[in-house]
């Protein structure tokens, strides 16, 4: 039986993917390649171009293959992004999820991991790390697109017999520590892949958004989780569901907090290039802190990070920037994206 991964040629998915191949896993791919890139998909994966919004598409997957579990990368995700669209982020986050969850039903698939996000908590009241029962508010349509998400899953598990694992992911960065996925998004927004570009002159200068934080530097703080610890935990979601774990919803971060200087600093210490930063006001829809009480993945997942350090994640990250020329075949990836901006 195979893995579906949706969203498998986009970051967290292209890493999945090489994770699952390298346990020995049969992997399927559905992608509609709006961010991703057919490259950063292994050859060994079975790929699908589409659009899971489409009924269609789904439905030629689950009837080409025999598909135990569902991974549920595929979205849109940057935050300030979906305050100014947020009718996008409800449609491709939460309406597509209801029309993937209501195929799996019908195919009798009974196992899905999601990509679910720290941004359900918005701004957490108590100091640090947060934990899966601090209260929900999300600060974003982004946040609360994937907490509504969280909440048809976990209905559909009621009333369907569907088991998951939801994981609230913290910051993703970094890059596979073998060197064969990174996050190749064009037009980043995450901060260490702005700070690589500007460092690596593929930008002139970068943005530090809020000074006026109340932490200690005054800029936001985030809990910054290497991609192969954090692709790891899904596979030990795996292997959870297949012993019959029942319904969870864990954070994935170290506990750890870094400002956005520290990032900056890291980043220019590993290059010794001194880009230009600019301060510019708050960006809208930002909290200012959060940092992960991931006790609920290592307990019950047995889920053991094992990148948890800085300088591990800024010099993958830095390597995977400097491969990216190297990698991109622009062309053929600029007409697919152009194609999938009209599905
Ligand atoms: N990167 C982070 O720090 C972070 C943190 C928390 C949660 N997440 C979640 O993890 C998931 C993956 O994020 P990522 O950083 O890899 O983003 P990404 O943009 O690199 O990957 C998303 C992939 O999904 C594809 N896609 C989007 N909509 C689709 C659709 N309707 N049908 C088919 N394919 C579609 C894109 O082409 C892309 O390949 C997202 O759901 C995101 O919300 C990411
Ligand atoms: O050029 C930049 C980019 C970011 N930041 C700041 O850096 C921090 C981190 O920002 P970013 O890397 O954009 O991540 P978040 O906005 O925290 O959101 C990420 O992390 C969330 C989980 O915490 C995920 O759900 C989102 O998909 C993902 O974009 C924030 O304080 C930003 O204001 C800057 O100062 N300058």
């Amino acid at each position: 039986m195979a893995i579906l991964v949706t969203g498998g040629a986009g970051f967290i998915g292209s890493h999945m993917v090489w994770a699952l191949l390298d346990a020995g896993e049969e992997v399927v791919v559905v992608d509609r390649l709006s961010t991703g890139f057919r490259w950063a998909v292994a050859p060994q994966a079975r790929f699908y171009l589409g659009d899971i919004a489409k009924p269609t598409v789904l439905k030629q997957i689950f009837a080409e293959n025999d598909i135990e579990a569902i991974i549920h990368f595929a979205g849109s995700i940057v935050v300030p992004e979906s305050i100014a669209n947020p009718l996008s982020y409800y449609e491709n986050n939460t309406e597509n999820t209801r029309r993937l969850l209501s195929a799996a039903v019908k195919a009798g698939i009974d196992k899905v991991i999601f990509s679910s996000t720290a941004a359900v908590y918005g701004l957490p009241d108590k100091p640090l790390p947060v934990r899966e029962d601090a209260p929900l508010r999300p600060e974003s349509p982004y946040g609360q697109s994937k907490l509504m998400s969280e909440m048809m899953l976990r209905d559909t598990a009621r009333a369907h017999g569907l088991c998951y694992v939801a994981l609230r992911y913290f910051n993703v960065a970094g890059a596979d520590v073998q060197g064969r996925a990174g996050n190749s998004a064009v037009g980043a927004t995450h901060l260490l892949k702005v700070a690589c570009e500007a460092a690596l002159g593929k930008r002139s200068s970068m943005s530090v958004y809020g000074t006026d934080y109340d932490t200690p530097d005054g800029t936001g703080v985030r809990d910054y989780i290497h991609i192969n610890d954090l692709v790891d935990a899904h596979l030990q979601a795996l292997r959870y569901l297949r012993k019959g774990g029942g319904p969870l919803v864990a954070n994935c971060g170290y506990g750890k907090g870094y400002s956005v200087l520290d990032i900056i600093e890291a980043v220019r210490r590993a290059t010794n290039a001194d880009f230009r930063v600019d301060y510019a006001p708050r960006r809208p829809g930002d909290a200012s802190l959060v940092v992960a009480d991931s006790t609920l993945a290592k307990q019950v997942l047995e889920w053991t990070p094992r990148h948890d350090d800085l300088g591990v994640i800024v010099n993958t990250a830095l390597a995977w920037e400097r491969r990216l020329e190297e990698q991109a075949t622009p062309d053929i990836d600029d007409l697919r994206r152009r194609l999938a901006s009209g599905f």
